[in-house]
């Protein structure tokens, strides 16, 4: 994490990856491990109902919230503004990391870097870091996408400087391999970083200096124009706001059969709820089938105890969701003061 100190410009990662790959995982451990740098934080979720905020680790660094669209671009402007707030009070951290949403294509991210002047003088794009989960890049890398529209997972391996490859522990060797080269197909210098729970050393992705604005150009010459890009429409979210004590058992039995029979549309899945009988927030995670919950974080005290849960994904029925959300929950506790 060594830097070179004749640049006074500060810093910036890029930490991207699609849905559910880790992102937060690594920027969990970027925030709590020892490595003496102040870093401030921007992330970027997708969604109506914001989560991650719960789901970030309490920590000394500063962690500003964009949730009210993606990044790449209906809120890049807001990413200036956030950004040159920062650099008023630059004195108070050493770098800055910005958490893309797992739909967004790095590439205009990376140009705001370079097309503000005020940006450009102060500013070093350091890298971008790409989290791929090794269990399910492969799907989304062959997804077929709608006329016009680009493969945000492909992107984001396509500008990536470092990739963390990362879930190991759910595929065996051969598959490993094939994923890493599915990945050099695309993007064929990138360094891969093996990883579960993204136990990468934060050395290999902070202050390593990789981003390289000059290679992109040789491969990209329009990468610095403003071009317009598509999202595929189709996926979309739903997120779910409500007041109420959530039967657990109930949950699990729902949770277990939505994701087993629509598993392959359901990309991402997660939930901050307030269970019966305990004063601790209860976390949910999936993506695709594969689901987990567990305990968290108490409560703070005086906040008020709501269901937060987000779906992402292709073909959400909101009105079934939300439904079915609402028989997990205690007869009469619905819309309930908590
Ligand atoms: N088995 C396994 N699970 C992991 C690993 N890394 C992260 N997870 C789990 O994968 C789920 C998603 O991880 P996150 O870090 O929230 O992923 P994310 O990329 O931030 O997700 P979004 O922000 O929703 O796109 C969580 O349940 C993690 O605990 C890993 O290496 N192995």
């Amino acid at each position: 994490m060594s830097d070179d100190t004749s640049d006074s410009r500060v810093p910036v990662t890029v930490l991207t990856g699609f849905l559910g790959s880790g992102k937060t995982t690594l920027l969990n451990r970027i925030l709590t491990e020892q490595h003496g740098m102040r870093i401030a934080v921007i992330e970027n979720e997708f969604g109506e109902v914001g989560i991650d905020d719960g789901l970030v680790l309490d920590a000394e660094e500063e962690v500003f919230e964009m949730n009210n669209g993606c990044i790449c671009c209906t809120v890049r402007g807001d990413l200036i503004r956030i950004l040159g707030a920062l650099l008023k009070r630059k004195d108070s951290f050493d770098a800055i990391l910005i958490e893309t949403t797992g739909l967004a294509d790095p590439a205009p991210v990376a140009q705001t870097f370079f097309v503000d002047d005020t940006l450009r003088t102060q500013l070093r794009l350091d890298a971008i870091v790409t989290v791929v989960d090794a269990k399910h890049i492969v799907q989304h890398l062959d997804d077929h996408k709608p006329e016009g529209t680009e493969n945000e997972a492909v992107e984001q391996i396509a500008f990536a400087d470092r990739v963390v490859l990362n879930k190991t522990d759910l595929v065996d060797a051969t598959e490993i391999e094939a994923v890493q080269r599915r990945i050099h197909g695309i993007n064929s210098g990138v360094r891969i970083l093996p990883a579960q729970h993204a136990n990468v050393d934060l050395g290999d992705v902070l202050g390593v200096r990789a981003f390289d604005l000059d290679k992109i150009l040789a491969d990209e010459p329009e990468f610095l124009d403003d071009t317009e890009h598509q999202h595929d429409l189709t996926v979309t979210s739903v997120g779910i706001d409500i007041d109420g004590v959530v039967d657990v058992e109930k949950l699990n039995e729902w949770l277990g059969v939505l994701l087993g029979e629509r598993g392959t549309d359901l990309f991402r899945s997660k939930g901050i709820l307030n269970l019966a009988g305990t004063d601790q927030r209860y976390v949910f995670q999936g993506v695709h089938m594969l689901h987990d919950g567990e305990l968290g974080a108490p409560w703070r005290e005086g906040e008020s105890r709501r269901n937060r849960m987000v779906f992402i994904g292709r073909n959400l029925d909101r009105e079934q969701l939300e439904r079915e959300f609402r028989a997990c929950l205690e007869p009469a506790t619905e819309g309930a003061p908590a």
